[in-house]
């Protein structure tokens, strides 16, 4: 089925004044951010925090690293999904290039990921990179918050938030050949527990609305799109939707975009808080260890498994337990 554009895609300004927790403006915010969560697994993010120089110059760098010789690129390798270099290729996709880096709130994370590349380390791109990736992991947290609060655990939010490292992935998408549609990344819900994206506006990240519909997103130049991943549908009890969505590619231009990905620390459990389960809501999925989920979901028996449908055969309790 086509593109659709007519159903309206939540576009939530994030002002400063109503980011007070507590405030009137916090609870509308709170109330806004859990129903898009549950009725499209994502929404836009108007953020201005962040500021548009960090983000061009981002995005500046990033065109940098593009032009990075291949050898060095090999550099930036991982065991673990997600972490490295991709380059085009059949599984993903010829138009497809990303990186990843670890930790990237970290300093020095982005300063080693920053040496593989550049023989002097690229102290300008650290600095920004690790402002940019600062900025998205508060961002992520506020909302993380939101929804916290939207479900009434705002007094115990420390106990059912989760910690996590914030792992960035800088990707380039190449434009197709002239009059071509094309896959830049195939239809996937994500694995990490939420992501952050923004792009250089370019659009073609799209989102499935309805069993086979599909929107395509043109984030405005302060926007961001915050994604639901499987492990926060399961923490939320299967209120909020891990929504499917995939890069497709059409027109001239190559396009850029930045996701940042919270990725629970060592050991984390992934568990419904117990206000989120009772007779009306039973508990769908077991508790798990997060990594164990997400080695799953790239293990080669779930590879024959739907991506949307992996949480389902990794963690559902059938019959569904009430508390
Ligand atoms: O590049 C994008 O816009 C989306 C990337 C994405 O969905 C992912 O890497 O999981
Ligand atoms: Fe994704």
């Amino acid at each position: 089925m086509g593109v659709q554009a007519e159903i309206e895609f939540p576009v939530i300004e994030f002002r400063s004044a109503d980011l007070e927790r507590g405030t009137d403006g916090w609870h509308r915010l709170c109330k806004r951010v859990r129903e898009a969560c549950e009725t499209f697994g994502c929404f836009e993010v108007a953020y201005k925090k962040i500021s548009t120089e960090v983000r061009e110059e981002t995005f500046g760098l990033m065109k940098e690293l593009i032009e990075v010789p291949v050898e060095r690129k090999q550099k930036n390798a991982s065991p673990m999904p997600y972490h490295g270099w991709v380059g085009p290729c059949n599984q993903v996709s010829l138009l497809y290039e990303g990186f990843g880096l670890g930790d990237a709130s970290n300093y020095d994370s982005v300063k080693s990921f920053a040496q593989l590349m550049w023989p002097d380390g690229h102290p300008r791109f650290c600095n920004t990179i690790h402002t940019m990736a600062t900025q998205i992991e508060e961002l992520n947290k506020l909302i993380w918050l939101m929804l916290i609060d939207s479900y009434g655990l705002g007094e115990k939010w420390e106990s059912v938030m989760i910690n996590y490292k914030t792992l960035v992935r800088f990707m380039k998408y190449m434009a197709p050949p002239p009059g071509e549609y094309e896959r830049g990344l195939f239809a996937h819900t994500d694995k990490p527990v939420s992501t952050i994206i923004c792009d250089d506006h370019v659009s073609g990240l799209e989102i499935e609305v309805n069993d086979g519909q599909w929107i395509k997103l043109s984030l405005s130049p302060s926007s961001f799109c915050f994604v639901v991943g499987d492990p926060l549908k399961a923490w939320s009890n299967g209120r909020l939707k891990a929504v499917n969505h995939r890069v497709m590619m059409s027109g001239d231009k190559d396009r850029l975009s930045l996701a940042a990905f919270a990725i629970p620390v060592e050991g984390t459990i992934i568990k419904a808080p117990r206000e989120l389960i009772d007779e009306q809501h039973p508990q769908l999925y077991k508790d798990f260890n997060f990594m164990d989920f997400f080695l799953f979901a790239f293990s080669d028996p779930a590879k024959h498994i739907d991506s949307g449908e992996q949480l389902q055969a990794f963690a559902s309790l059938s019959p569904p337990i009430s508390n």
